[in-house]
């Protein structure tokens, strides 16, 4: 498929009003898409998209988190009473139970539900989320209709894929797969990693986009996720309930009333980061800044963005990667700290 012109946001409005105008969406069965993706690839990221432009749709979103403190909901552009945070965890491998839960008091709750978007942490595999909705008592009221995988094609190794058991599931299940970041790449870069995702998966629908802007009716409600292409009776046997272990993530968390010192916490960047995380993010009070800042690592790449604050500052921040020593990585934190 070659590939998508990028749309102007005035494009992109008008191309969602007129989705609300035109798409069918059932009174009875909420439309389900599920946002997975590697470790900070852009799943928050295109939330917001779909959060900013969905104007007149009723969208409950389930935001679920690595790590014990929840940045992400933190970050949502829309985020409100239908916005429901599912930390302590992974929500594939602890959520099956809880999801539903979740899931029918959200229903109940809400006289008027237009759509229902989860978004899953980055070593989630998604199938055992869409064995939640396709093969619990929620297929009477949810119908499941896609999974939307979001790519960095900055960080895209297939042998790193390979080597995680959830980043390659989340490619194998995906019924779209958003290939974002492409800012940060040429693009013969980008073709080879569409070339390799087709290798794996022939016939996907495969996007492009910078900061997850892509037309809305290309990602919702398009009908994708077939449930017979779901082997259910067999992933029902075969969950990966220890795919965590297997692929050695972890997180660890950091929080502190009191505010960094900008130049121990640049200096913990430059010096004391170990290579093994590939992931951080934080909301962070710097003593030099009356800004609340907020921290993303991907990679090798971090940003640093100012906001406001609208609750008393505070120090929050998760590490993701493999082989962590808390410890070290919390005493190291501890001492960018101002006394
Ligand atoms: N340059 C560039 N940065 C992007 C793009 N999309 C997202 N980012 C940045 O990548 C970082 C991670 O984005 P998120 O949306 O938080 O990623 P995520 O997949 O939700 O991350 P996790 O939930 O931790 O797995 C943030 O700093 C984003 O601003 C893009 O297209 N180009």
């Amino acid at each position: 498929m070659p590939p998508l012109p990028l749309f102007s946001c005035s494009i992109l409005l008008i191309l969602s009003l007129y989705m609300l105008e035109t798409l069918a969406i059932s009174p009875q069965l909420i439309p389900v898409t599920i946002i997975t993706g590697f470790l900070g690839s852009g799943k928050t990221t295109l939330l917001n998209q779909i959060l900013q432009n969905l104007n007149g749709w009723k969208v409950a979103v389930l935001v679920n988190e690595f790590g014990d403190i929840n940045i992400d909901s933190q970050l949502l552009i829309a985020v409100d009473e239908e916005t429901i945070e599912l930390t302590n965890g992974c929500i594939c491998c602890t959520i099956n139970d809880n999801l539903a839960d979740v899931v029918y008091r959200l229903l109940e709750r809400r006289d008027r539900l237009d759509y229902l978007v989860v978004e899953t942490t980055g070593v989630a595999n998604p199938l055992p989320i869409a064995l939640t909705f396709l093969g619990t008592e929620l297929r009477n009221m949810t119908h499941l209709d896609s999974i939307v995988t979001v790519v960095d094609v900055e960080n895209f190794t297939l042998k790193e894929h390979y080597a995680s058991e959830a980043a390659l599931s989340q490619i194998t299940y995906g019924d779209i797969i958003l290939l974002n970041k492409t800012d940060l790449v040429s693009e013969t870069t980008v073709d080879a990693i569409e070339n390799q995702i087709r290798d794996i998966k022939e016939g996907t629908r495969i996007l492009r986009s910078e900061y997850g802007k892509v037309p809305l009716p290309l990602i919702l409600d398009v009908n994708l996720a077939e449930a017979g292409s779901f082997p259910q009776a067999l992933a029902a046997a075969d969950l990966p309930s220890n795919h965590l272990n297997n692929d050695g993530l972890m997180s660890v968390s950091f929080r502190s009333d009191r505010p960094f010192a900008l130049k121990k916490f640049q200096q913990f960047l430059d010096y004391h980061l170990p290579e093994n995380v590939f992931r951080a993010k934080g909301i962070l009070w710097f003593v030099e800044s009356p800004k609340r800042h907020i921290f993303q690592l991907s990679g090798k790449r971090f940003t640093i963005n100012d906001s406001e604050w609208e609750s008393s500052p505070k120090n929050q921040m998760v590490l993701i990667g493999r082989k962590l020593n808390p410890l070290f990585l919390q005493q190291m934190l501890n001492n960018c700290l101002t006394w």
